[in-house]
């Protein structure tokens, strides 16, 4: 190889030295914690003592490799001791996980799709809620970091240096977070693509704001990761993926949300790919994405159904009211209700809560109308649904499912009038005497 041919790498490092000789002139800065004289930075102290030494509001930037001890840390910038703690206290943290590089077989590559870069693809068929890959970050940092707070600035100050200045300062926080992270994930974070290179991104907050995924919140500051493998999954606003961050073990998964074949691309969504067209080119502009999805290309149909789509609630209090009901049509919830699963499946909206609303409600619908009356039947949608749902951080789903499932089944007793002497009294006491079969 040419010893004079500079490797992204290099060509990466040089770009960060030029960046930061540039803005230390342009702000007179002698050193890192030099007042300058467009701006004073107060975000530059760090902290390297065990968080339980420092008060729990202290303000310094917490440099830390967690979890400790791993042969796969993940190297953190954490806003204070308190976040700290907050993080290494979740419950059954740290939990380990293996690399997907350590696995015989992967379910995907990483190869080259035309007009996108480097991508995803599956090296297998996946099935809905199929785990793709589980995946630490090389690095974590809080998501407002290119907007530092602490800075304070001249009154002649313009809106172009400000913005220049909270990139310059993003940049070396991050910086000594990369120096502190293992050469090999110092190469892995470089060889990202950063589509920040002209707007004054420094090449470390560059390559984080190209690839990063939001991952919980803390302290009231939301985190965001980069990761090696999972930045390379493009996007689109039909994905057929979602992704569920497991804090125990500080790792996101990747799960298919629908049947993928083996050698399709991998795709999951950078923005609300709920929202109408307009809004997600304008979310997608920062990436330099012009999305050729099939809702983007069709958007003025995809829109309408969107929108519609938007508003599915939670129906669950009605679907019990009807199933109590038998003067109601069997099909009065049934009917819409498959419409709307048929919709949300031509659109490639699986990875969305309304997509597990509906599923869950026809769930609920055909255990009343009682398996043999509605084809495919209620286990067909349970485990639809169960299949996604497991993957819910916030929710036990076992727990509301049986729930629901306990009301509509003493509903469809009354509704097909079997209700024996015990039912009747649980049915009383769900319904109350309004129900006529139970008065
Ligand atoms: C997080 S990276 C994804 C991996 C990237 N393709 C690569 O080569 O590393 C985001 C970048 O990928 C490209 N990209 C992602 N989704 C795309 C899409 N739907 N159409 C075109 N380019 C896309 C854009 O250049 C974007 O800035």
């Amino acid at each position: 190889m040419d010893s004079n041919v500079e490797s992204p790498e290099q060509v990466a490092y040089r770009r960060m030295e030029e960046t930061t000789r540039r803005l230390m002139e342009e702000f007179k800065l002698q050193d890192e914690t030099s007042k300058s004289r467009g701006y004073e930075s107060g975000g530059l102290k760090v902290a390297l003592q065990s968080p339980h030494e420092l008060p729990a509001n202290n303000p310094s930037m917490i440099y830390t490799s967690q979890p400790r001890g791993s042969p796969y840390p993940v190297e953190c910038l954490l806003r204070g001791a308190a976040a700290k703690r907050e993080l290494i206290e979740y419950p059954d943290f740290p939990q380990e996980i293996y690399r997907a590089s350590d696995l015989e077989e992967r379910a995907y590559s990483i190869v080259d799709i035309p007009g996108k870069g480097l991508g995803m693809v599956a090296a297998q068929d996946l099935e809905p809620g199929e785990l793709i890959t589980s995946e630490r970050p090389l690095l974590l940092a809080p998501h407002a970091i290119s907007s530092p707070a602490s800075l304070e600035f001249n009154d002649d100050a313009t809106e172009e240096q400000q913005q220049a200045a909270k990139y310059f300062e993003a940049d070396r926080m991050l910086k000594i977070a990369y120096e502190r992270m293992h050469r090999d994930d110092q190469a892995a974070y470089m060889k990202l693509h950063n589509a920040h290179l002209h707007d004054g991104s420094g090449p470390l907050l560059g390559v984080m704001r190209t690839n990063s995924y939001g991952l919980f919140d803390m302290q009231g500051d939301t985190y965001v990761g980069v990761f090696n493998d999972l930045s390379r999954v493009n996007h689109s606003c039909c994905p057929n993926t979602d992704r569920a961050f497991d804090r125990a073990a500080l790792s996101m998964q990747l799960y298919a949300v629908r049947n993928i074949k083996k050698g399709e691309e991998i795709t999951t969504s950078y923005c609300n790919h709920l929202a109408p067209h307009a809004a997600r080119q304008r979310a997608l502009t920062p990436y330099g994405i012009l999305c050729e999805c099939p809702a983007c290309v069709e958007h003025v149909e995809s829109d309408k159904n969107r929108s519609r789509i938007s508003h599915v609630r939670n129906s669950v209090p009605a679907i019990v009211k009807w199933a109590a009901n038998p003067m109601l049509p069997d099909d009065l919830l049934l009917a819409p209700s498959l419409k709307m699963l048929e919709l949300l499946e031509l659109e490639g909206l699986e990875a969305t809560p309304q997509y597990l609303q509906v599923l869950y409600h026809l769930m609920l619908i055909c255990s009343a109308l009682g398996t043999s009356s509605v084809n495919p039947g209620c286990g067909f949608y349970m485990e639809k649904w169960a299949r996604l749902k497991r993957w819910d951080v916030k929710v036990n789903p076992a727990e509301r499912g049986i729930q629901d499932l306990e009301k509509i089944r003493i509903a469809s007793l009354v509704r097909r009038r079997v209700l024996m002497g015990k039912e009747q009294e649980e049915a009383a006491a769900v319904f109350g005497a309004s129900n006529p079969e139970a008065e």
